[in-house]
């Protein structure tokens, strides 16, 4: 049965976070009392439909069912994890968290307040240890990043157990050691906020200029490898030490009004919000939401490559997830390695699976079986793989949105060097494609294939030794262009 969480507030933020936890395959409920809130969550839903499945490269769980309740009550009954997102107004957080305590008085209750310390949260609460801050960014579902904040009143274990849940949904969660107004982020967001403020009030720059000056520069430069780490490269071969002799006494000199705020008149505002319509007003938001997405699918696809930064934590989430999805079943027949959900996002213009998919299921199959004779990514890791050297593909159906496929697979010929396998892709126990591959072992420094060691031949040739008692498939060996009858 899926896991279910509590989602109260159903604006911009709940709205990501219920389709993180949906897409992770949690069940969710949501209350909001405003009757849009139902529009609202599903147009950012298919939003995260359409951006969260490119960042996996394995099979995403089947979605959560998401429901809207009726009342807090209701949408809390049963919750193992709840996250309140209400507007960010103290006495309001405080009746959200008291009509919640009133029936669930154990359950973990995150608040995604920008500002507010988890010890104000918890002011007159029946049970203040189970509230704390959990600060996600947006969009909730493509960025990792949830400051985690605690209170000295706060039960340990509990946040434990909380930044365990979030790794499981893909999150980043960052534990704030010490709880402070806005946290770590938003102390930054507010100093770089406050100073474009005045630029544009003192009618130096635009707001499209000052965006400029972001994304065509320091922008990207943070994104990864954050202040530190690029001060440091910045401080040239001395590093860290020459770079603050350098910058550090330019902190005196009146580069910055940080700590000065300017006064928030109709004027400024307007001003603003003039400029912003005139560097962005072309665009819906739901549309600028998905130029953000696809932006953002693009920088953290080439992170995750890189195993860096936040790539690493969508690497780290992708093998959290195969791991805890499923074990191969040995049996009599050829070997299940894997199983999986066809997604919105593997549909083609056809209406079925696009044929990419059925070769990633494929590899989805073929690797679970390499991990299963030793060839994991530890292996991987010391120069030595299996490469595939060539696949022949047969589709014997089409797979449809939401159905459940299982990858087979049967030895065919194994030896030191080579591994010959026929792969099927079933659906309710029949073929929906089949594929024969070579895969070839290789020591990857060389560039060469070689043997592979005896640790992995000692668990290989026994199942190959098994499999060749079982029938030949009748599509193994055959070629585009043959007869099937
Ligand atoms: N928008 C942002 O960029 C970020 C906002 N946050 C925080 O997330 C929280 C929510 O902010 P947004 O989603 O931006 O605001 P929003 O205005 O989009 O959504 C707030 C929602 O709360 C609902 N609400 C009001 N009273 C309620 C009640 N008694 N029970 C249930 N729902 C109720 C409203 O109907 C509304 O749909 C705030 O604490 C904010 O500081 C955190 C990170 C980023
Ligand atoms: C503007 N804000 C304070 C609500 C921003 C955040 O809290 C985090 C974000 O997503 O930028």
């Amino acid at each position: 049965m899926a896991r279910k969480a509590a989602i109260i507030g159903g604006g911009v933020i709940g709205g990501g976070w219920a389709a993180r936890f949906l897409l992770n395959g949690w069940d969710v409920a949501v209350f909001d009392p405003d009757p849009e809130a139902p529009r609202k969550v599903g147009e950012v839903l298919a939003n995260a439909r359409a951006a969260l499945p490119a960042l996996s490269d394995g099979p995403m769980p089947a979605e959560g069912r998401l429901v809207f309740a009726g009342t807090i009550t209701e949408a809390v009954e049963g919750a193992e994890y709840i996250q309140e997102s209400v507007s960010e107004r103290l006495d309001l957080k405080h009746r959200v968290f008291a009509q919640i305590q009133q029936v669930a008085n154990t359950t973990p209750i995150g608040s995604s307040t920008s500002g507010f310390k988890p010890s104000e949260l918890q002011q007159n609460a029946a049970n203040p240890a189970v509230i704390f801050v959990a600060h996600p960014f947006n969009p909730v579902y493509l960025l990792p990043l949830a400051e985690v904040v605690p209170s000295p009143a706060s039960d340990p274990g509990l946040i434990e157990r909380v930044k365990e849940t979030l790794r499981e949904i893909g999150m980043f969660p960052l534990h704030v050691r010490k709880e402070i107004d806005a946290h770590i982020a938003d102390r930054f967001l507010e100093a770089v906020w406050r100073e474009a403020l005045w630029l544009v009030k003192d009618g130096v720059a635009t707001t499209e200029e000052i965006d400029e000056a972001i994304r065509m520069g320091f922008g990207l430069r943070w994104g990864q490898m954050g202040l530190f780490e690029t001060y440091r490269v910045a401080g040239g071969e001395a590093g860290m030490k020459h770079f603050m002799a350098q910058f550090g006494p330019c902190l005196q000199w009146p580069w910055t009004k940080l700590t000065d705020v300017p006064e928030f008149t109709d004027e400024l505002v307007d001003l603003i919000a003039g400029q912003s319509d005139a560097q962005s007003g072309a665009y819906t938001i739901r549309e600028l939401e998905r130029i953000r997405d696809q932006n953002l699918i693009g920088f953290l696809r080439v992170l995750k490559e890189r195993n860096w930064g936040a790539g690493k934590v969508l690497l780290d989430h992708d093998a959290r997830r195969r791991a805890a999805a499923f074990a191969p079943v040995v049996g009599e027949g050829p070997m299940v390695t894997a199983r999986m959900t066809v997604l919105p996002g593997w549909i083609d213009y056809n209406g079925h699976m696009t044929e990419s998919r059925y070769l990633f299921a494929a590899s989805e199959t073929s690797d679970a079986f390499l991990r299963h004779i030793g060839a994991d990514i530890a292996y991987v890791g010391t120069g030595f793989s299996y490469y595939t050297a060539e696949t022949h593909i047969m589709h014997a159906g089409e797979a449809k949105l939401g159905d459940a496929l299982t990858g087979t697979v049967q030895v065919l010929a194994a030896d030191e060097k080579r591994l010959h396998i026929f792969i099927r892709i079933l659906r309710d126990g029949a073929p929906v494609a089949t594929l024969e591959q070579m895969l070839l072992h290789v020591d990857m420094g060389k560039g060469k294939t070689c043997a592979a060691p005896q640790a992995i031949l000692d668990r290989l040739l026994p199942i190959a030794q098994a499999h060749a008692t079982l029938p030949r498939p009748e599509a193994a060996g055959r070629h585009v262009g043959q007869r099937t009858t």
